[in-house]
């Protein structure tokens, strides 16, 4: 049975409308939800955690409805704990004496939560003590302490250095390997989630746009928009075969090709599928450059780990 299953979800917000959403999550699974900022990623998150009334569609968990802020007092679920973009600690407190407040754990279980969400060392601080990362990771640790099964997070690395991200996708990995709770969390850098995410689900105004696997969705995406949510890309229609002839290979079944810069190669003018290119631009990006390169009219974008000499204007690619 599915943990969570989203049918024709439909919300109007001002001019913004969420539109006929649905899908399931099976226990364990991690989605991602992707999107540019006001696809209505947090719309979605709030109304399946109960905390905004849909005007049409259902929420299912565990196979019962969820029930929206209209129709109960508190609003919520108890197995559903959401993690907003705007969380809020209490000022003037230790965070031992929050953490405590709402703990409904043994205290041996609450310990080793605490260390799972890295914040056993934070206990004796107070708000002010803090970094945006280790408040986050309390704020975290606050709402497990109740026991969900779903776990939702809105925006969880946005706002992170490199250091508190790394360190919130391990606790996020320990979460569901040693907790057994289930996350669902938005992202509009889903670079940040191919590493960790089974499915991502795209959305566009309001609507899912592609759902699949995240390495499909990388490399198969279904428009440039869903291609340029995970980083460069080149786009290839049949007209550019000539350009490129060895895209005559690989099937385009009458749809634009998305290519990944890491897939062509630097080659020599020896090989046999060696296509010649003006350099116009290279970058430095770290562990790799990224070259601009023009075919003819076509500017194409190529990732190497080796620079080409900087007095070359010319290079050579395959795929
Ligand atoms: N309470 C509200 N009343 C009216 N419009 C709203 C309300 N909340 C959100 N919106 C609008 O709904 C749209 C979707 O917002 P939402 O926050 O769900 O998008 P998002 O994809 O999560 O964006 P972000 O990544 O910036 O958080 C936006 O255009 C926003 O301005």
């Amino acid at each position: 049975m599915h943990l969570l299953s989203v049918s024709s979800l439909y919300k109007q917000q001002g001019s913004f409308a969420l539109k006929d959403i649905s899908f399931q999550q099976s226990p364990f699974q991690k989605i991602a939800i992707a999107g540019e900022t006001g696809s209505g990623k947090s719309t979605l998150l709030k109304i399946i955690a109960g905390l905004v009334q849909p005007d049409g569609g259902q929420v299912l968990f565990e196979g019962k409805r969820v029930t929206g802020p209209l129709e109960q007092l508190v609003p919520g679920h108890p197995g559903i704990a959401y993690l907003s973009q705007h969380y809020e600690l209490r000022n003037n407190y230790r965070m031992e004496e929050l953490l405590e407040y709402a703990n409904k754990l043994p205290e041996e279980k609450a310990q080793a939560l605490y260390r799972l969400c890295r914040i056993d060392h934070l206990l004796k601080r107070k708000n002010d003590q803090l970094s945006g990362g280790e408040k986050q990771r309390i704020a975290l640790a606050k709402l497990l302490t109740q026991t969900p099964r779903l776990l939702l997070l809105d925006e969880p690395f946005s706002n992170l250095d490199p250091i508190h991200k790394n360190i919130l996708k391990r606790v996020l990995e320990d979460i569901g390997k040693e907790w057994q709770i289930t996350c669902l969390l938005t992202s509009h850098d889903p670079l940040d989630t191919l590493s960790w995410a089974d499915e991502i689900i795209a959305m566009k105004d309001g609507q899912i746009v592609q759902q699949a696997p995240a390495e499909e969705i990388y490399r198969n995406p279904l428009n440039d928009y869903i291609a340029g949510l995970f980083g460069s890309y080149n786009r290839f229609d049949k007209t550019d075969v000539v350009l490129f002839p060895s895209l005559s290979a690989l099937p385009m079944n009458g749809k634009p090709l998305y290519l990944r810069p890491e897939q062509f190669r630097i080659v020599t003018a020896a090989d046999a599928d060696a296509v010649k290119g003006a350099i116009q631009q290279i970058s430095f990006w770290g562990s790799y450059y990224e070259i601009q390169v023009l075919i003819g009219h076509k500017q194409v974008v190529v990732k190497t780990m080796q620079p080409p000499d900087p007095q070359q204007e010319w290079l050579y690619l395959s795929l």
